[in-house]
C-alpha cells in the first residue's frame, strides 16, 4: 500500500518516528496497492464514471490488477454500470470489495446499503470521512491500479482524497461544452496544489460518427480537448465519441462487454504516465 508519509512536506528527511503518522490498519497491512488515480471532473455529466469504468475495463483486459473505490457517494454509478447485486462483506481484518464478472474489485457505499435508491443525506465531513474508510479499511489485496471515482467539482471529497490518499496521478475528463466556461480549469488549479501529477485530460462527448456515411459531427461544438489541455500545459490522453452502446451496455450492467479501441489507447497512455512518474 503507498507510503502513509506520501504528501508529506518532510517525508524526505524524516528520522521515521513521526507521532502524526497513523499505524497502518489491519486492511493495509493485508493490502499493497502499486498505484493510485483519480478520475475528476469540473463538472456533473461528463461521463467520469463512464470513463473510470472503461479504464478499469481496459487495464484489466491488459492484465492488470484493478480496484475501483467509488468516492461519489451522492451518486454512485459504479456498481450499476458493472451490474453489481451482492453487498459488500465484512470480516475481522476489514471490508471485502465486491467483484465484477472479470474480476475488478469494486467499494460503493451502494454496495452496504439495502436500497440501491435510498439517499445518502450526509453532511460533507461523514462522507469525507467514509470515502477515507474506503481506502484505510477495505482490504484491496494486490492492485496495479486503484482507480477513484470522484464526485464532480472541488468540494469535500476531492480535498479529502488528496489529503489522505496517495494519490500518484489524476485523470481530468471534460467535454467541448464544458470547456468554455473555465470550470475544468478550477478542478485542474485545484489538483495542482496538491501536488499530483497530472496523467492527462480525456474529452468525452467529443463528436457522434455518422452510422451510413462515418463523417463526424461535432454535436456540442467544436472539439477543443487537445488545445484546453496545451493551455493547461498537462498531456492530452484523447477523445471519445458519443457511442449509444455505451449507454445502453451501462445501464444494463455490462460495461465489461464494450468494445473501445480509443478507450485501450487511452489505458496505453495511462500505464505509460504512471511509469513515467515513477521514473521522475
Ligand atoms: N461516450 C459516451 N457515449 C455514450 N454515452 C455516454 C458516454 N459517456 C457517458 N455516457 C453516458 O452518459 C451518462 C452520464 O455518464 P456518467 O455517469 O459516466 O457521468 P458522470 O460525469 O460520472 O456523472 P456524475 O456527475 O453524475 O457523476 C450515462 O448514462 C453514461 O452511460
Amino acid at each position: 500500500m503507498g507510503s502513509p508519509c506520501s504528501g508529506c512536506s518532510s517525508a524526505s528527511d524524516c528520522s521515521g518516528s513521526c507521532p502524526t503518522v497513523p499505524e497502518m490498519t489491519e486492511a493495509q497491512k493485508a493490502s499493497n496497492v502499486k498505484k493510485v488515480i483519480a478520475i475528476m471532473s469540473g463538472k456533473g455529466g461528463v461521463g467520469k464514471s463512464s470513463v473510470t469504468g472503461m479504464l478499469a475495463v481496459s487495464l484489466q483486459r491488459k492484465g492488470y490488477k484493478v480496484g475501483i473505490l467509488d468516492a461519489d457517494i451522492t451518486g454512485p454509478s459504479i456498481p450499476k454500470v458493472f451490474g453489481l447485486k451482492n453487498m459488500a462483506d465484512a470480516n475481522e481484518t476489514g471490508i471485502i470489495p465486491v467483484e465484477t464478472s472479470t474480476g475488478i474489485k469494486v467499494i460503493s457505499l451502494n454496495l452496504m446499503i439495502a436500497k440501491e435508491d435510498d439517499p445518502v443525506v450526509w453532511r460533507g465531513p461523514i462522507i469525507s470521512q467514509l470515502v477515507k474508510q474506503f481506502w484505510t479499511d477495505v482490504i484491496w489485496g494486490e492492485l496495479d491500479y486503484l482507480l477513484i471515482d470522484l464526485p464532480p467539482g472541488t468540494g469535500d471529497v476531492p480535498i479529502s482524497v488528496f489529503q489522505s490518499i496517495p494519490v500518484d496521478g489524476v485523470v481530468i475528463v471534460t467535454t467541448p461544452q464544458q470547456l468554455a466556461n473555465m470550470v475544468v480549469r478550477k478542478a485542474i488549479k485545484m489538483a495542482q496544489m496538491y501536488d499530483v501529477n497530472f496523467y492527462g485530460m480525456v474529452e468525452n462527448f467529443a463528436f457522434v460518427e455518422c452510422p451510413d456515411c462515418g463523417k463526424r459531427i461535432e454535436l456540442f461544438g467544436k472539439a477543443r480537448g487537445k488545445e484546453e489541455a496545451e493551455f493547461n500545459e498537462i498531456p492530452f490522453l484523447g477523445e471519445l465519441p458519443i457511442e449509444p452502446v455505451l449507454t445502453e451496455l451501462s445501464d444494463a450492467g455490462r460495461i465489461e462487454d464494450y468494445q473501445s479501441d480509443r478507450f485501450a489507447a487511452i489505458a496505453d497512455k495511462v500505464v505509460q504516465k504512471s511509469r513515467e512518474a515513477i521514473e521522475s
